[in-house]
């Protein structure tokens, strides 16, 4: 079955679907930010979404109170594009039949962003714990299908959050690759040897002297925090003042000036300081299925889950590769290259356990 069928299928259902999420009023709010929620490249540190959210809510109650058909007009607004967004990356829940039914005869493999897909976004990026039925249910996912985490964090501070041996790891934004414990490969035939790759190697002095820079430079802004992800670094803004935004992306960028071999990208409400090798999540999904051994396969069906803009290189890269689909965790539209979308983490998990029984199904009856 091609994508387009499947996302042809069960259109009335979708639409009420979409109709009924667009109607919850928590989530209403946010979709204001259709256009502009998700900066595009350069536009640094503008049309953020919370602050956005908020000025929203107080524009809408302010309307309310002056206008109330006007108000209305704009909710209606923001259901309409909600549904138009639906319909185009409908619920990766809904559509589940229809995904593992293209999957057929082939070797789901299965890639997870971390922040925000397995772990909810909180304001301590020190704190953002995985919660134990999501550990759980990533541990028996990684027995049907060879599970790949893909992050903006180091390995090490990934690992201690999720701390499950038998997972393939891509840090810093794929630029730190390693494999399973040797235990715990997942193809017995392949090399034994844990697959290593670091393309940024070079750069380590480099990133860890930044970091010391940007700590330094920002030091004096309250709520910014930088933090070293090894072949990159992130400074974060979620907990600084609005008005202080345009200080602290002057600071980085005069860091930055020094290194031309460096550049900056966005994430959520965080600024990434990352090397200019071309090296990206996509390019270590490629890695990884290669080392897989399914480097020219047509017998493979990667699934990516992903919140991120990083985790759009992801997305196009199965685009490209003819192969599989990408996942958008969101609650609110977004540009993107996923052909599916689930709103938040807790829906990654029902889908993970989803696609956990149906393989378990598939072996018992393959065993009879
Ligand atoms: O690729 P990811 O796994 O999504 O990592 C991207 C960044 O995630 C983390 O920051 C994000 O999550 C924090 C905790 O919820 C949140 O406080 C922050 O605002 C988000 O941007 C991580 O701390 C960064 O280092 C990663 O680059």
């Amino acid at each position: 079955m091609t994508q387009q069928n499947v996302v042809v299928s069960d259109t009335k259902s979708r639409i009420k679907r979409a109709v009924s999420v667009a109607q919850k009023p928590l989530v209403v709010p946010g979709k204001y930010n259709i256009q502009y929620s998700y900066p595009r490249s350069r536009r640094v540190l503008k049309n953020i979404e919370i602050n956005g959210e908020q000025r929203i809510n107080s524009w809408v109650d302010c309307m309310r109170a002056s206008s109330p058909t006007q108000a209305k007009s704009i909710l209606s607004l923001a259901e309409e594009q909600y549904t138009s967004w639906i319909l185009r990356h409908p619920s990766a829940l809904d559509m589940f039949e229809q995904i593992v039914d293209a999957s057929q005869g082939k070797q789901i493999v299965m890639f997870l962003d971390y922040d925000g897909t397995l772990s909810p976004i909180v304001n301590d990026p020190d704190r953002a714990f995985m919660s134990h039925s999501m550990r759980k249910t990533v541990r028996k996912l990684a027995k049907c299908f060879p599970t790949a985490i893909v992050t903006g964090r180091s390995i090490d501070k990934v690992y201690n959050f999720v701390r499950l041996e038998e997972l393939y790891y891509a840090g810093s934004h794929g630029m730190d690759i390693k494999g399973p414990s040797k235990s715990f490969k997942f193809n017995k035939d392949k090399k034994s040897e844990e697959v290593l790759f670091q393309p940024a190697s070079e750069f380590l002095p480099m990133i860890a002297e930044v970091y010391q820079k940007l700590v330094e430079k920002t030091k004096s802004i309250a709520g910014a925090r930088v933090e070293n992800n090894k072949f990159c670094a992130s400074v974060h803004f979620r907990c600084v003042d609005e008005k202080k935004w345009s200080e602290l992306a002057q600071q980085v960028s005069s860091v930055l000036k020094e290194y031309p071999r460096l550049r900056l990208t966005q994430g959520r409400k965080v600024l990434e300081v990352r090397p200019t090798i071309k090296w990206d999540k996509g390019k270590a999904l490629q890695f990884l299925l290669e080392s897989l051994g399914f480097a020219n396969s047509t017998d493979v069906f990667p699934i990516y889950i992903g919140d991120d803009k990083t985790d759009e290189d992801a997305f196009k890269k199965l685009i490209d590769r003819g192969q599989g689909l990408g996942i958008l965790v969101s609650k609110f539209p977004k540009e993107t290259s996923a052909s599916y979308s689930l709103q938040e983490p807790n829906e990654v998990m029902d889908f993970l356990q989803r696609l956990v029984e149906w393989k378990q199904v598939r072996t018992r009856s393959y065993l009879k």
